[in-house]
C-alpha cells in the first residue's frame, strides 16, 4: 500500500470546516488525553479512567513474536523490520504531498487518494514479514526499531538471564484469573447460587416474619433436635444468611445477644440479628448470622473420617470404623490403634496447619473474652472453615438457650480447655482422645515441643487462672508465619483484582462498541420486537406498546451506524477483530486487541490507521477521536432507548 493514500489528521485549517474531523480536532484539546489530572478529576464509576501506563495483566510477561496484521503494517513506510522506517509523523509529511479526493457523505467527509500509481503501489507493496521476533534483553524494552509499537508498551521485557522466549502459547491464559483462585470462587458461587426446591421442604415456611425467605436446611433433619440450621435469603437485599433456629424457645432474656452483635472479628461468624417466630408452628428463636459459602465444620473436614471427609483433606486410607456411630464405646486399644493408624497412613495434619488454626481461634477467643463473653460451646462442630479461614460459629446460641446468670470467668476458662481438647483432637485426627497419656504421647512424637506445651497448658485446669493472652508467647514467631501467609494471599488477590479492574474496564468499552457497531436500521413505527422475539428470531408483532414510537430513535436515520462517527467505529471494529494476514488468514492477537482497547478507553493521542473495506482509503485517527465518537454514539443510543417523556 502506498503511503500517499494515508490521510493523517491535519490542523483544522487544512480540512474543510464542514468535516466532522475538524470538529473532533477542535474538541481534542479538551479530551481526557490533554491533562491527566483533569481526567483523574473526572474519574467516576460511570466514566472511563484515563490511559494507563502499565498493564498489570502483562506484568512479568515476556516479549512474544507477533504476526503482523495486513492493515496494521500495510504501508511499507511502517514496516517494522527496517531501522530506517519513518515514524508515523513522517508518514504524515509524506501524505501531505499526495493528491486526495474528498467527499462529503451525510455530514462526514471521506478522503480518497486519486493517485492511481499509489493504488497500484499498494497492491504491489512487498508483504510484511510474517513473524517479527523480538530480541531478548534490555534493548527490547527500550523499543528498538524492529518492535511493533505496542509490544514495547505491553510487556515487561524478559530478564537477560532468561534468554529468548518467543513462544506465544499460554499467553492468553495470563489475561485471566489462575484456575486455583477461579475454582475457589466458583465453589463459593456454586453454593450461593444453589436454589431451594420449594417442593422438597414443604414443611418449611415461605418466609420468616416477611424478612427471610427461601429457607434451605444446612444439615440433615435430626428428630427431636433442639436447634436447626438453615440458609435463607433476606427479602429486601437478597443476601444470604445462616439461621440458627432454637426450637420451643420461651425465654425472653436476650441481653447477652446484644453484646454478641457487637463482636466483629474475622474469625467469628457475626451475629446480625435475632427474633422470635411462630412460623415453624412453635415458638422459635431465630439467630441470624453472616453466611459464609462453602463452609465446612472442622468436624467434617478433619475429624469425622467418614464419607464427609474428602480424600484430599483426610487421607482416604485413614478410616474410622466407628465414625458412623460416634457414641459407640471405644476400647482403649481402638483409640490407640486409630491414632497409630493415622500416623502410619500419613493422615496427621501438618504442624503448620495446626498452628494456623490455633492462631485464628486464639485471636477469636481474645476478642470474645475481652468483650466479657464466652463461647460456652467450642467444639469441632462449632468451628467452620472455608478456604484457610477458620471461624467460630453460632456464637451466642448457648447464651440464648441458657440466659441465666453464668460465671463468665469460669466459662472463659472452659473455653480454653475446650480449645485444648480441640487442638488435641486435631493433632490426633480423632475426637476420641480421652486417654490423655496416649494422646499426648502421640503429639510429642509427631509434633514440636511448643505445640505439646500449648495443648498441655490449655488442658491443665489446676494451675491457676489461664488467660488467652498467655498463649501469645507460646505461639511466638509462628504468629509471623501466619501474618506472612495472609499477606501473600492478600497480594495474590490484589494482583488479580488489579487485573480484573482492567478487564472490567475493557468489557465496558466492548459493550459500548457492540451497542453501536452496525446497529441495524431502527425499528419502524408499528414494529415491535419483544425480548422473546429477539432471542428466538420470531416475526415482529405489529402493535407496539406506546413507548416504542420511533420519533426519537436515532433521528429516523436508517443508515445511522454506517455514517458519521459510527463509520469510523465500524472501521475500528474491523481493524480490531477482523484483521487478516497477507495470505488472508485471520490475525488474532489478544495482546494487540487489549492494547488497542486500552488506548481507546484512555483516549490516547496515539493514532491508528483505519482502512475501508474496499481497501481504497485509509483514515488516520487518534484514539482520542475514536473515544469521542464512541461516547457520542453510545449516548445517542441511550437517549433513543429512553421512552419519550
Ligand atoms: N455461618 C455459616 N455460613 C455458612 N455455612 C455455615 C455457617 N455456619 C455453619 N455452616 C454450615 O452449616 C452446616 C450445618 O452446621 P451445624 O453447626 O448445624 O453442623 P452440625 O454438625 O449439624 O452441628 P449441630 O449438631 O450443632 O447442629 C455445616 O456444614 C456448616 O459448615
Amino acid at each position: 500500500m502506498d503511503p500517499s493514500i494515508f490521510l493523517p489528521f491535519t490542523p483544522p485549517n487544512g480540512l474543510p470546516q464542514e468535516s466532522k474531523l475538524v470538529t473532533y480536532m477542535n474538541r481534542s484539546t479538551t479530551t481526557p488525553t490533554t491533562s491527566l489530572t483533569q481526567a483523574l478529576g473526572k474519574l467516576s464509576l460511570d466514566s472511563s479512567p484515563p490511559a494507563i501506563k502499565k498493564f498489570p495483566m502483562f506484568y512479568n510477561q515476556v516479549l512474544i513474536s507477533e504476526f503482523v496484521p495486513m492493515n496494521y503494517y500495510g504501508a511499507p513506510a511502517m514496516l517494522p523490520e527496517s531501522p530506517d522506517s519513518p515514524s508515523p509523523s513522517t508518514i504524515t509529511t509524506l501524505s501531505n504531498t499526495s493528491q486526495v479526493h474528498q467527499e462529503n457523505v451525510g455530514g462526514t467527509t471521506y478522503f480518497y487518494s486519486t493517485n492511481a500509481d499509489s493504488l497500484n503501489a499498494s497492491v504491489l507493496a512487498p508483504p510484511p514479514p510474517a513473524l517479527v521476533f523480538l530480541p531478548p534483553g534490555p534493548e527490547a524494552c527500550l523499543g528498538p526499531p524492529g518492535l511493533s509499537p505496542y509490544a514495547t508498551q505491553m510487556y515487561a521485557c524478559a530478564p537477560v538471564h532468561m534468554g529468548p522466549m518467543s513462544s506465544k502459547p499460554g499467553l492468553a491464559a495470563t489475561f485471566y484469573m489462575p484456575d486455583t483462585i477461579r475454582s475457589e470462587i466458583y465453589q463459593r458461587n456454586e453454593d450461593v447460587f444453589l436454589q431451594a426446591d420449594p417442593h422438597q421442604y414443604p414443611e418449611l415456611p415461605d418466609n420468616l416474619e416477611n424478612m427471610y425467605a427461601e429457607l434451605i436446611p444446612l444439615e440433615d433433619p435430626v428428630p427431636h433436635a433442639i436447634a436447626t440450621t438453615y440458609r435463607a435469603a433476606h427479602c429486601e437485599t437478597g443476601e444470604n444468611y445462616a439461621l440458627r433456629r432454637l426450637h420451643g424457645y420461651t425465654t425472653m432474656n436476650t441481653k447477652r445477644l446484644d453484646a454478641w452483635k457487637q463482636i466483629d472479628h474475622p474469625n467469628v461468624v457475626r451475629l446480625e440479628d435475632h427474633f422470635t417466630t411462630k412460623a415453624f408452628n412453635d415458638h422459635s428463636m431465630v439467630l441470624v448470622y453472616q453466611y459464609h459459602p462453602s463452609s465446612m465444620t472442622v468436624m467434617n473436614k478433619f475429624l469425622s473420617g467418614g464419607a464427609a471427609n474428602t480424600a484430599s483433606e483426610a487421607n482416604s486410607a485413614f478410616h474410622d470404623p466407628f465414625s458412623s456411630d460416634p457414641d459407640a464405646p471405644r476400647p482403649y486399644t481402638h483409640q490407640k490403634n486409630a491414632m497409630l493408624r493415622a500416623v502410619a497412613c500419613g493422615a496427621l495434619l501438618p504442624e503448620a496447619v495446626l498452628w494456623s488454626i490455633l492462631v485464628q481461634l486464639t485471636a477469636a477467643l481474645r476478642s470474645i473474652h475481652s468483650a466479657g463473653l464466652a463461647c460456652r460451646s467450642l467444639d469441632p462442630t462449632k468451628v467452620v472453615m472455608n478456604g484457610c479461614r477458620v471461624r467460630i460459629s453460632w456464637c451466642g446460641a448457648i447464651d440464648a438457650l441458657h440466659p441465666n446468670a453464668v460465671d463468665i470467668t469460669q466459662a472463659q476458662q472452659d473455653d480454653l480447655t475446650a480449645l485444648g481438647r480441640l487442638a488435641l483432637a486435631l493433632a490426633c485426627r480423632t475426637i476420641h482422645c480421652d486417654n490423655l497419656a496416649a494422646s499426648m504421647d502421640l503429639v510429642s512424637r509427631s509434633y514440636s515441643a511448643d505445640l505439646k506445651n500449648l495443648i498441655l497448658y490449655l488442658l491443665s485446669s489446676s494451675g491457676g487462672r489461664r488467660s488467652v493472652t498467655d498463649l501469645m508467647p507460646m505461639i511466638g514467631a509462628r504468629f509471623y508465619t501466619q501474618v506472612e501467609a495472609l499477606e501473600r494471599r492478600a497480594d495474590a488477590f490484589e494482583d488479580q483484582l488489579a487485573m480484573e479492574i482492567d478487564n472490567g474496564r475493557l468489557l465496558r468499552v466492548l459493550i459500548k462498541l457492540g451497542v453501536v457497531n452496525e446497529r441495524p436500521e431502527p425499528p419502524k413505527k408499528d414494529t415491535y420486537y419483544s425480548a422473546q422475539q429477539r432471542s428466538t428470531n420470531m416475526t415482529p408483532a405489529v402493535h407496539p406498546p406506546a413507548t416504542t414510537t420511533s420519533h426519537s430513535q436515532l433521528n429516523m436515520d436508517a443508515s445511522w451506524s454506517e455514517t458519521g462517527n459510527r463509520y469510523m467505529l465500524k472501521l475500528f471494529r474491523d481493524y480490531l477483530f477482523h484483521s487478516v494476514t497477507e495470505e488472508g488468514r485471520p490475525w488474532v492477537d489478544q495482546a494487540h486487541l487489549t492494547y488497542c482497547l486500552n488506548q481507546l478507553d484512555g483516549g490516547s493521542a496515539n493514532k491508528v490507521e483505519l482502512m475501508s473495506r474496499d481497501e481504497q482509503s485509509v483514515l488516520v485517527v487518534s484514539y482520542a477521536e475514536l473515544k469521542h465518537c464512541l461516547e457520542q454514539a453510545f449516548d445517542e443510543v441511550m437517549q433513543a432507548a429512553d421512552p419519550p417523556a
